[in-house]
């Protein structure tokens, strides 16, 4: 089989597999988004519930202290009428108490539900601050449920187990709890309702408030601002995967349809590319390239000094191809060496002659970084020279920045050039990533300023500054300057008022056939300087 033919089947297995990647790939991350989307939905509803209940445990230690501080302040004996009186007043203000008291030795001696002794339970502990709470007290309460009684200083107050867990959590398998920080009591909770781990609690940290997933649960955790203690919610892991489902059913189908119009795309333009890679071979076997060629002029004396070859294509049908649209394809499918070969063909065969008679008429050829690096590069140059009997200052090697995206060989390239006495030109100067400090040290004779800087002379934008700098800084360093794509007067006079020596562009000739370039360098040779030409 022909090693091209093998290379061809290669590149489009390739291709097949990148638009195959693209097709699997989008809608495997609209998934991903998916499991994402649902997991933050999930945690936002666990942090919800955990302010929630963080919310009321803060409320229930706001009135517990308030109570108890109300009671230390007033200094009445305990159990007296007025310590009575005040104690019923407080249970009967504070929305969370059920009752509050006087306790000696882990009984309630007295409190606002009268003078019934209170047992507090052995199920304590102490917090940080001296603060103990009895998580247990065995009594029937008003209502009958269990309570936990906190005291500190003889007083203590009585509320509900359940209150801080006494939230609106509308979701089916939702533990809530409130945990300990400072003294965290083997991890047990202080108040706990459903499934909750000890472990968790060491996630949070030093952050106000979290929200993760382990194997089996949502978790939020949230730290209260007033006592060292968190509430923390957690929801079933599964509730996750049920809610990516049902974004997925919308996601997914979103993703497969981008990945699907991506994989065509690339398919679309893998066969564009290789159709005009294709077309460009076709080009070459039958000498479909021709080159045009544009005026280059001295702005001191408005002499055409030159013209820049520059290339199209001519397909069957008689149109025009411009370079834009195949040079790119060319420097990606190699054919570039080839292609520049040809032009040197080509400006043999039409310029040869006048290059000779002619020593002071410059053609400007464009080079890729391909062709840089190529073997037949220097022999078809000298094989040019050679044939025509022009000598090598009739030749400016035109170079884009992306042509010293590999340096060394770039420098080599460039000096074995110069050697030969060709001048090398920058082209497109400023569109890509070289400064002149970079271009003095790579040796190069003229700067070519881009038409994009020439554009904005006399507009007013603030990027039209850039010019005048560029120009500067060439000249600094030494550098001759053509300016290309000017179309104005006021742009040729100004580029001449700042020191460019050369210009190109429609104000003093689009490109034509050599011919008429011919005629038009003998015209223009009379011409004051700026002034247009006819095509
Ligand atoms: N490696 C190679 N590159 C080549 C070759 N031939 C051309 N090219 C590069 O293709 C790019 C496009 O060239 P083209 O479509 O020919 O356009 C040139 C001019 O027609 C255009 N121009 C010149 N003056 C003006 C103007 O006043 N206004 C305006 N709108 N356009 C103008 O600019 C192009 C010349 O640019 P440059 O080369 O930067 O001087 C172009 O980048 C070519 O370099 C080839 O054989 N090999």
């Amino acid at each position: 089989m022909p090693q091209g033919s093998t290379r061809k089947k290669a590149l489009y297995a390739l291709i097949l597999l990148a638009a195959l990647g693209q097709a699997v790939l989008l809608p495997w991350l609209a998934w991903k988004e998916a499991q994402r989307q649902a997991f933050d939905a999930e945690a936002e509803l666990a942090l919800a519930f955990a302010r929630d209940v963080r919310y009321r445990a803060d409320q229930i230690v706001r009135q517990v202290d308030n109570g108890i501080a109300l009671l230390v302040r007033s200094g009445y004996p305990p159990c007296s009428d007025q310590a009575r009186a005040l104690m019923r007043e407080v249970d009967l203000t504070s929305t969370h108490l059920q009752a509050i008291g006087y306790s000696r030795d882990g009984v309630m001696v007295c409190s606002s539900l009268g003078d019934a002794a209170i047992e507090l339970g052995s199920n304590s502990f102490v917090t940080g601050k001296g603060t103990r709470l009895f998580l247990n007290v065995p009594v029937g309460s008003r209502t009958g449920s269990a309570l936990m009684a906190v005291e500190r200083q003889g007083f203590t107050a009585l509320v509900h187990r359940s209150l801080p867990l006494d939230t609106w959590t509308a979701v089916s398998g939702v533990s809530v709890a409130v945990m300990q920080l400072d003294r965290p009591r083997d991890g047990r909770p202080i108040v706990s309702r459903g499934h909750v781990d000890p472990a968790w609690v060491a996630r949070l940290g030093h952050r106000r408030e979290t929200a993760f997933a382990d194997d089996r649960y949502v978790v939020a955790i949230v730290r209260s601002p007033l006592v060292p203690s968190v509430a923390v919610a957690a929801l079933p892991l599964s509730r996750i995967a049920a809610r990516a489902e049902s974004i997925a059913i919308r996601l997914v189908p979103a993703g497969l349809a981008a990945g699907i119009a991506v994989a065509v795309a690339i398919m679309a333009f893998a066969r564009r590319q290789m159709s005009v890679a294709a077309a460009l071979r076709h080009g070459l076997a039958h000498h479909a390239f021709i080159l045009a060629y544009q005026p280059i002029v001295d702005l001191r004396t408005g002499r055409c000094i030159g013209a820049e070859a520059l290339l199209r294509m001519r397909r069957d049908s008689g149109e025009l191809i411009g370079p834009d649209l195949f040079i790119p394809i060319a420097e990606q499918t190699g054919l570039i060496t080839r292609m520049t070969e040809r032009v040197f063909e080509l400006v043999e065969q039409d310029a040869g002659h006048f290059l000779a008679r002619h020593p002071d008429f410059h053609i400007a050829l464009n080079i890729s970084a391909a062709d840089l690096r190529s073997a037949s590069l220097l022999p078809s140059i000298d094989r040019l020279l050679q044939r025509t009997g022009a000598r090598p200052a009739n030749l400016i090697v035109e170079i884009t920045e992306r042509g010293f995206v590999d340096p060394a060989t770039a420098r080599r390239a460039l000096a074995a050039l110069r050697e030969r006495g060709i001048a090398i030109a920058i082209d497109d100067f400023g569109t890509g990533y070289s400064s002149l400090s970079y271009l003095e040290s790579l040796d190069v004779d003229l700067l070519k300023i881009d038409r994009s800087f020439i554009e904005t002379i006399g507009t007013g934008a603030p990027t039209s500054q850039v010019v005048g700098h560029i120009i500067a800084m060439a000249r600094t360093i030494g550098l001759r300057m053509i300016a290309e794509g000017i179309e104005t007067r006021e742009q040729a006079e100004f580029v001449r008022r700042q020191g460019v020596e050369y210009a190109q562009g429609w104000l003093f000739g689009k490109p034509v056939e050599f011919r008429t370039i011919e005629q038009l360098c003998a015209i223009e040779a009379a011409r004051p300087p700026g002034e247009m030409s006819d095509e």
